[in-house]
C-alpha cells in the first residue's frame, strides 16, 4: 500500500516536477493525467511509489490555487506559478528594457489580481540610471495620488555594487511571502538570487541533474527560500523576450492599466475601446505631460498595440 501526502511544488521541467514535504525533504513527481499537472507554487498530494519501484511518486490532486499566474507565448507555450503574494519584475538602467514588455507583465499581474513591484537595477550606470528613472515616472505616478491610488512601488538597486543595501531593503518586501521575479535576460536575476539565497547555485545544480539525469538543461522555473523557516520564498523564472498575454480579451485591457482604469468610467459609451469614440475619457488624458492622472502618449500606444494584437488573436 502506498501513502498518500502533500507537498509544494518547488521545481518543474516539462511535466516533473520536484516536490517538498513539509519536513523540507524533497522528490522527483510525475502527473497521473492531465488534471493532475502541477505548476510551481501548487499545493499537491502525491503519492510514493511500491516498494522496490524506485523513488519517484505520482501526483494525485492539484490542491485548489489562490491564483495562477500567466504569460502565453504562442497557443501552446504557457508558463506559470501558483499561489504566488506579489510579482517582482526588475529590469535594469542597462540593457535598457523594453516599456511594451514592462507595461505587459503588470498587465498579466492585474488580471490575475497579484500585486506588482518593480526593481530597476544598476544604479551605478549613473547615466542610463537617470533615463530609465525617468521612464519610470508614468509608472510611479499613475492612477493618481492619495486614497486608493494605484502605481507601482519602484526600487532603485545595485545588486553588484550595494548588495547589503539592497538586502536590506528588499528583504521586509519580501518577509512571509512568495515572490515570483519575472525580468528580462540580463537585468540582474540570477545576481539577486544569489544575494538573497545562500547556496542558490548548488540547488538549482542538483535540481537540474535529478530532474535532467545529468543533461546539461537548466528547470525552467523554481522557488527558493530565502529564510531558514521557509516562510519567504523567491520563485525564479527564465528571462522573457517577448510577454504573451493570448490568455486575455482586448477588452480586459484597460482594467488592468491603473493609469487607464481611474479613467475609463468616464467614457460616453460603456463598451468604449479607447482608441477613436468620441467622449473617450481616456483618450482625454492622453499627453506628454507629467501629472499623476495623465496619460503618457507611450503607454496609449502600448494598449493600442496589444488591442490589435488580441483582437487578431481570438478566433
Ligand atoms: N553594473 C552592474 N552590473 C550588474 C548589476 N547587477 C548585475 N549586473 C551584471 O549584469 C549581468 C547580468 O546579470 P545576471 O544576474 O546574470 O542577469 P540575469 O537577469 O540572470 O540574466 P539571464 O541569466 O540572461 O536571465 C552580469 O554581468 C552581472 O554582473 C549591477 O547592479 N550593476
Ligand atoms: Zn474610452
Amino acid at each position: 500500500m502506498s501513502r498518500s501526502n502533500e507537498g509544494l511544488v518547488v521545481a518543474s521541467h516539462g511535466r516533473h516536477c520536484v516536490v517538498e514535504q513539509d519536513d523540507g525533504s524533497r522528490r522527483i513527481c510525475h502527473p497521473r493525467g492531465k488534471k493532475s499537472q502541477a505548476v510551481v507554487g501548487d499545493r499537491v498530494r502525491w503519492q510514493a511509489p511500491p516498494p522496490g519501484q524506485g523513488e519517484e511518486g505520482t501526483i494525485e490532486q492539484v490542491l485548489p490555487r489562490r491564483n495562477l499566474f500567466y504569460r502565453q507565448d504562442e497557443v501552446r507555450t504557457k508558463s506559470f506559478a501558483a499561489n504566488i503574494d506579489q510579482v517582482l519584475v526588475l529590469i535594469a538602467a542597462e540593457p535598457v528594457f523594453s516599456e511594451s514588455q514592462l507595461t505587459r507583465a503588470l498587465i498579466a499581474c492585474e488580471a490575475a489580481g497579484i500585486p506588482a513591484l518593480i526593481g530597476l537595477n544598476k544604479s551605478d550606470l549613473v547615466e542610463p540610471f537617470a533615463r530609465a528613472w525617468e521612464r519610470l515616472w508614468p509608472y510611479r505616478h499613475m492612477g493618481g495620488e492619495g486614497e486608493g491610488a494605484r502605481h507601482y512601488p519602484v526600487l532603485p538597486l545595485s545588486l553588484t555594487e550595494s548588495g547589503d543595501t539592497d538586502r536590506a531593503a528588499l528583504l521586509p518586501l519580501l518577509q512571509g511571502r512568495t515572490t515570483l521575479v519575472l525580468g528580462p535576460s540580463g537585468a540582474g536575476k540570477s545576481t539577486l538570487v544569489n544575494l538573497l539565497v545562500p547556496g542558490a547555485a548548488v540547488q538549482t545544480g542538483e535540481i537540474s541533474q535529478a530532474l535532467n539525469s545529468g543533461r546539461h538543461t537548466t528547470t525552467s522555473t523554481q522557488l527558493y527560500w530565502i529564510d531558514p523557516d521557509r516562510r519567504s520564498a523567491l520563485i525564479d523564472s527564465p528571462g522573457f523576450q517577448e510577454f504573451g498575454l493570448r490568455h486575455l480579451e482586448p477588452m480586459q485591457l484597460a482594467r488592468c492599466m491603473p493609469d487607464f482604469a481611474v479613467h475609463a468610467g468616464g467614457c460616453r459609451f460603456h463598451n468604449c475601446s479607447h482608441l477613436h469614440e468620441p467622449g473617450c475619457a481616456v483618450l482625454a488624458q492622453v499627453r506628454e505631460e507629467r501629472a499623476p492622472l495623465a496619460i503618457s502618449p507611450q503607454r496609449h500606444r502600448i494598449y493600442a498595440e496589444l488591442f490589435e494584437e488580441l483582437s487578431q488573436s481570438r478566433y
